[in-house]
């Protein structure tokens, strides 16, 4: 069992955290959700790390931003340290998400039940598709996107979800941007303008997948130069192990911050 940062750390303004370190705490979040959720009271940094794929020298660095957290020999409480996590990604106050695009992809994320449990409400969905409207997608009726902003003006939303065909991904931003959104997820890979006070932010898996790609290549070059550079990998099996011997290197997902 291992402490925190303990003792002389002080507590980091959220807007000094470094976008790496904000990513791996919300990889320590959802490991310590299910933490909670299995009733363990105490884990300790070995053990978030292993369960994160994370250094556990990284992941004390990484707690540090937040303040004293561990005890020293004992180890984090499972459900303070989530809640530091929460209030530093602003999340203790749960969001309000609304969803524009009720088409296939929308569908499957207003059906996900996981958002709700991570402080996401999907509180409202739209579309342009008149036998769409007024249907039922889990407990919430599909809405007429032409009320978008007044709606959103009741529904009162901290986030949007855009997954409309790519020819009206920006038109569809810019009503959001009219309705108060601050912070906009997009899912068309088209590049969106919004106002600099605007957060946004775009998903796109065929990225992933094309890094993925990327290290799949690597890997195999990098495992072909070591076999040419040293015939002796040959014997001790390891050529060819590249992916491997990699992981860590590729361990990284991403969505790209426009
Ligand atoms: N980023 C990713 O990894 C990823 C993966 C899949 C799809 N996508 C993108 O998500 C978007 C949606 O994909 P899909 O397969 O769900 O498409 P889809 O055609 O099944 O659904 C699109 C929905 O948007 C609605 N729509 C069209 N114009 C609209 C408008 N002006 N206002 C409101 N609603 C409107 C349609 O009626 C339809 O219901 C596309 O831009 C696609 O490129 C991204």
């Amino acid at each position: 069992m291992v402490a925190g940062p303990e003792s002389s750390a002080k507590v980091h303004l959220a807007k000094d955290i470094p976008p790496a370190t904000v990513a791996r705490l919300t990889a320590y979040l959802r490991v310590l959700g299910v933490l909670v959720d299995e009733g363990t009271l105490i884990v300790s940094s070995e053990e978030l790390a292993a369960a994160t794929g994370v250094g556990s020298a990284k992941l004390r660095k990484d707690l540090s931003f937040l303040g004293p957290n561990g005890v020293r020999g004992v180890g984090y409480d499972v459900a303070r340290l989530r809640a530091r996590i929460e209030i530093a990604l602003g999340l203790d106050q749960g969001h309000r998400v609304v969803l524009v695009g009720i088409g296939n992809l929308g569908r499957a994320l207003a059906g996900y039940g996981g958002f709700g449990r991570r402080g996401f409400t999907i509180v409202g969905l739209f579309d342009n598709e008149v036998d769409l409207v007024g249907t039922a997608v889990g407990p919430l009726l599909v809405r007429d996107v032409a009320d978008l902003v007044p709606a959103c003006a009741e529904l009162d939303p901290t986030i949007a979800v855009i997954a409309v065909p790519d020819d009206a991904a920006q038109a569809i931003c810019d009503r959001l941007v009219e309705a108060g959104l601050r912070c906009i997820l997009s899912f068309s890979p088209v590049a969106l303008r919004v106002p600099a006070y605007v957060e946004i932010r775009r998903v796109d898996l065929a990225v992933e997948m094309q890094m993925l790609s990327f290290s799949q290549a690597r890997n195999a070059e990098v495992a072909t130069r070591a076999g040419e550079d040293s015939p002796s990998l040959r014997s001790t099996g390891l050529m060819g192990r590249g992916p491997e011997l990699h992981a860590a290197t590729t361990n990284k997902g991403s969505v790209v911050r426009q």
